[in-house]
């Protein structure tokens, strides 16, 4: 496949020497002439089809989520299963076929054919609701051409490390509060140490962190007394993940069953209007703000609200559908993340001595810009490696926009895959000792050493990749950077080993509690 992938990268442009140019061509003819061969073959019966694949039965898969809460252990679920049926395997889930993938090549195979606007999964129960309420959708639940505009706005302002650079100030703004609050949260305790449950305080964190890049704003999230309006959105997020299983119900219950089984259905409605309501309000006083500024005859400067709101590049509708759709995708991500990290860190405190060490060699007590993160490799390869062992999507899904074939199988254009990012994660042919949490693997000492990049790949690949990517690093290198710098980090006595389990996305199952202690 490598081969494929590199022959359909060679171009007139790339090859400049015309001897070259014309063995690459023959190379190329001859390549197609064995794709078309492997094509022949699967009519000839060679190229394995979908009824092959093997796979858990519909009647198995029935029991493992429902009766067993697979739900909870969809991770361990993958592993499992690709053990027993290798790494490519199908799941039926109702009606629903599934192919999972769960090999690195295989992986990078599928991501590398995607078109310009591939399709991550059915997100019918999402537009229904913003339908009904006559929303727009955002770039998560949008596809074809509408995601394709949006995506190409959004793109251009927060996909480049440093299109992020300019909200460093800012974001470190809000890591001073949070540092305030773990002094007090732990004041708060007999010892004077732990912070009970601090996953509680990267969520606000987390959220006054996106919001500020976002919105422009301060939420006053890490406050004592939380504004009735934020805490109002915070309910909602919390009521949209704690009901992840309502949701996901929401979505796979028909629509005719609704009245008998109305719950799901209405909580998931209530959350997603919590959720626009806020965007909208904080949008509108933006724009209020901005014409307000025009009418003095003002200059209009800000970031990125301001530059959408000014452009209109996009229209409201689609302003108040990504907002809401990214302050929802940014939250819980880049606060399990970092309670992982935290964990981790707590767990080995000699990675923890390391990785201070760099810290205190490259900053020498300075509060840490974006500038300094290329020089902080080892905080980026905490987050890393945070991510690797626990991805916060432990799998991602695409729905085939052309007929595939891979390892083998013929799959046909429409299926839903899988990609198990999880299993990849914990591959030791990719990640010698991987259940071992050793930040230092990502250093690039030379290229032989690089770790193959499809092995993990927590932000997904490519032009459907996370947008926010870029935004979720900057809030945890600096957050994770100046707790290093002010804290020595160690496991509560109240904290054991803690597994992860699924609830939506992968988090903690139980409450990380940690002693943050004074360097
Ligand atoms: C640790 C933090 C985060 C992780 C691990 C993460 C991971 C992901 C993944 C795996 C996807 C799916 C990519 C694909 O289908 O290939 C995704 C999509 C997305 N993420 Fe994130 N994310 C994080 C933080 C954020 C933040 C902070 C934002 C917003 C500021 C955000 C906004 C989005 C959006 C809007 C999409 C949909 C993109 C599209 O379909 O075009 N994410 N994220």
């Amino acid at each position: 496949m490598a081969l494929r992938d590199a022959l359909l990268r060679i171009s007139r442009k790339s090859v400049r020497n015309d001897a070259c140019w014309r063995i690459a061509l023959q190379i190329r003819t001859l390549y197609d002439s064995a794709v078309q061969e492997e094509t022949g073959l699967k009519h000839a019966g060679l190229v394995k089809s979908l009824r092959e694949m093997p796979g858990p039965s519909a009647i198995g898969n029935l029991i493992e989520f429902f009766y067993r809460d697979g739900f909870s252990r969809i991770h361990e679920i993958q592993m499992e299963h690709s053990q027993k049926y290798g790494k490519i395997f199908k799941s039926r889930f109702g009606p629903q076929l599934v192919v999972s993938i769960a090999d690195r090549d295989l992986v990078a195979q599928v991501l590398r054919a995607e078109g310009v606007a591939p399709q991550r999964a059915n997100m019918e129960s999402w537009k229904e609701y913003r339908d009904m309420r006559g929303h727009t959708t955002g770039l998560i639940s949008a596809e074809a051409d509408e995601w394709l505009k949006m995506r190409s706005v959004l793109r251009q302002l927060i996909m480049r490390p440093r299109d992020v650079a300019v909200f460093s100030d800012d974001v470190n703004e809000v890591v001073a509060d949070l540092v305030v609050k773990v002094q007090k949260l732990r004041s708060q305790q007999p010892d004077g140490l732990t912070v009970v449950n601090v996953n509680d305080l990267f969520f606000k964190f987390a959220m006054e962190g996106v919001a500020t890049i976002l919105y422009e704003a301060r939420l006053g999230c890490l406050e004592d007394d939380i504004p009735k309006m934020s805490q109002e959105y915070i309910e909602a997020l919390h009521l949209m993940f704690s009901s992840f299983k309502t949701s996901m119900y929401a979505g796979a219950i028909p629509k005719w069953l609704r009245p008998i089984i109305p719950k799901p259905w209405k909580e998931f409605c209530h959350s997603w209007d919590g959720l626009f309501k806020f965007s909208q309000i904080h949008i509108d006083r933006k724009l209020l703000e901005i014409k307000q500024k025009v009418e003095r005859g003002e200059e209009v400067k800000g970031g990125l609200l301001t530059h959408l709101l000014v452009t209109k590049e996009m229209n409201l509708e689609e302003i108040y559908a990504n907002m809401t759709e990214m302050l929802l995708a940014g939250v819980d991500t880049t606060s399990f993340t970092l309670s992982w990290s935290t964990y981790l860190l707590a767990k080995h405190p000699m990675v923890q001595q390391q990785i201070y060490e760099e810290v205190t060699r490259v900053l020498n007590g300075r509060v840490p810009t974006a500038d300094d993160v290329p020089n902080l490799p080892l905080i980026k390869g905490l987050v890393k490696e945070t991510l690797r062992l626990y991805p916060v999507l432990p799998g991602n899904g695409r729905i085939t926009q052309d007929n595939l074939i891979v390892g083998g199988y013929f799959i046909p254009k429409g299926t839903q895959l899988a990609l198990c990012h999880y299993s990849t994660s914990m591959d030791e042919e990719t990640f010698p000792k991987a259940e071992e949490f050793r930040p230092d693997r990502w250093l690039r000492k030379d290229t032989l050493d690089r770790v193959d990049n499809f092995g993990s790949i927590p932000f997904g690949y490519g032009i459907r990749s996370c947008i926010g990517k870029r935004i979720a690093e900057l809030e945890m290198y600096l957050a994770l950077t100046q707790l290093l710098q002010k804290f020595c980090i160690e496991v509560s006595p109240l904290t054991g080993d803690i597994r992860a389990k699924t609830h939506g996305l992968l988090c903690p199952a139980a409450p990380v509690n940690v002693k943050f202690i004074d360097r």
